[in-house]
């Protein structure tokens, strides 16, 4: 789809739909099947400088002046011809009248044999393209002395030496940082080409779920995904929705989906993702027709319901807030990223000697929970899903093959550090 279309078309009822026939997917398959089925959602808006922060730029930005716009000292000092400066020992300048400062331009010629006090940043009249530095002259009002030979064109700045006009200074799809609204600014920029922000929805599932610090009766436990889940989706640039919590009732559910696809573009539930009979978000995709209960052959986080409902994308999480974490960092992220017209992207790792053993099942991936100390990756005691400390004291996964079977000490592994999921 081209980018930026006001109206983008609606994703397919079966976006996410499983070829008949298949169980377990591997990780690789399902993130080339996301990716090959959303498009950006999002309109786009022409945004002020000083509020697209953070935002999606929705088309290519070249410059529209150069930088800087005009040749101008880089220094404050004595700016004259350069063959004045070249000769070796003693030069003694006359000084012209007045000076040319930044935005106080000298608006005359300096003659052949003159020099001219200049201060940083201002604009070389016509017969200055060398500038000589304050503390390596002498003066007396009257006239300037250095000593030559002073390079030509020293501590003079080109026009365009940074940026020509016309060039390329920013590419479709970059999430802006605060050194691009400065080179957005200096090129002649007031407004920028936005994407809308994606608007993401949040919605816990489970009876069993109470507020977080509300109390809990017996059989009762916090809601830990959300306040985890929001925050997320803030770092990484959206309007984050709390849908709150939906109790184990399908028509309740359904309802809130309802209600969620009026408001939001992406919707992350966590809970009821597999097939049980409590599994409520993966029973109305699959009702609705559009969805896959996708068993990712992952750990954590193998049970994953992808669908549409009323053209918004949902993303089933597994409860386990170990399963829901990684589920986000690994499928919604570059899914939410690509609906939001930031295109797909993989976070990068690095190999790190193993600080840890361990065997493990062939055939599925693995992502440990994983701190880098001294070089080394180490890993958290417990690979218990719903162990919410390992999270907090990790920093990045380190991430295992399907193939690896069995780590040792100082075996290489893939670090991934949290930073590379954009968190
Ligand atoms: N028979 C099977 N049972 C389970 C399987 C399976 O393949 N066959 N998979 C297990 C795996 S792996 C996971 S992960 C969980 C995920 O299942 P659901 O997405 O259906 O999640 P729930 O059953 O609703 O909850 C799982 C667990 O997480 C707690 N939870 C849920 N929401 C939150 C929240 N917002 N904050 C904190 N904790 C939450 C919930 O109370 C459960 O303890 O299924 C396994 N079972
Ligand atoms: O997805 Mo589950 O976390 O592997 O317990």
């Amino acid at each position: 789809m081209a980018r930026g279309e006001l109206a983008p078309p609606p994703l397919r009822n079966d976006c996410f739909a499983l070829p008949p026939g298949v169980s377990w997917t591997p990780v690789d398959a399902a993130l080339e099947r996301l990716q090959e089925r959303l498009a950006p959602v999002v309109s786009f808006e022409e945004l002020p400088l000083f509020r697209a922060a953070g935002r999606v730029l929705a088309r290519d930005v070249m410059a529209l002046r150069p930088n800087p716009p005009e040749a101008n000292s880089a220094v404050d000092g004595y700016g004259f011809a350069a063959d004045l400066g070249g000769a070796s020992g003693e030069v003694t300048l006359p000084l012209l009248a007045g000076r040319a400062a930044a935005g106080a331009p000298f608006r005359h010629v300096v003659p052949e044999g003159y020099a001219l006090r200049v201060l940083t940043g201002a604009a070389l009249p016509e017969g200055v393209d060398t500038v000589v530095l304050d503390e390596d002259t002498a003066s007396d009002g009257a006239t300037v002395a250095f000593r030559g030979p002073v390079k030509p064109r020293s501590n003079t700045r080109r026009a365009g030496e940074d940026v020509a006009r016309g060039a390329s200074i920013l590419t479709a799809g970059r999430r802006l940082t605060p050194a691009d609204l400065a080179l957005a600014a200096a090129t002649g920029h007031g407004t920028l080409p936005v994407f809308r922000q994606l608007r993401v929805g949040v919605l816990s599932t489970g009876d069993e779920l109470t507020e977080p610090g509300a109390a809990v009766a017996p059989g009762q436990i916090a809601d830990a995904n959300r306040p985890m889940l929001l925050s997320i989706l803030h770092r990484w640039g959206y309007e984050a929705v709390d849908l709150g919590r939906a109790p184990d009732d399908r028509n309740a559910l359904a309802a809130l989906f309802d209600r969620a696809a009026d408001r939001v573009d992406a919707l992350l539930t966590s809970g009821g993702a597999s097939a049980g009979d409590e599994d409520h978000v993966s029973a109305l995709l699959t009702q609705a027709g559009s969805q896959a209960t996708w068993r990712i052959a992952l750990k954590p986080g193998r049970p994953l319901a992808l669908g549409v409902w009323s053209g918004m994308p949902v993303f089933g999480l597994p409860g386990n807030p170990v399963a829901a974490f990684t589920c986000a960092l690994v499928f919604a992220r570059p899914a939410l990223a690509l609906l939001g017209g930031a295109g797909w992207t993989a976070p990068d790792g690095m190999t790190v000697p193993a600080g840890f053993e361990k065997r493990k099942k062939a055939g599925r991936r693995e992502f440990l929970r994983a701190r880098l100390r001294e070089g080394r990756a180490e890993v958290f005691h417990s690979e218990g899903s719903g162990r919410v400390s390992g999270l907090s004291w990790a920093e990045g996964f380190v991430e295992l093959d399907e193939e690896a079977r069995e780590i040792q000490p100082g075996d290489p592994v893939r670090y991934i550090p949290f930073s590379a999921f954009d968190l």
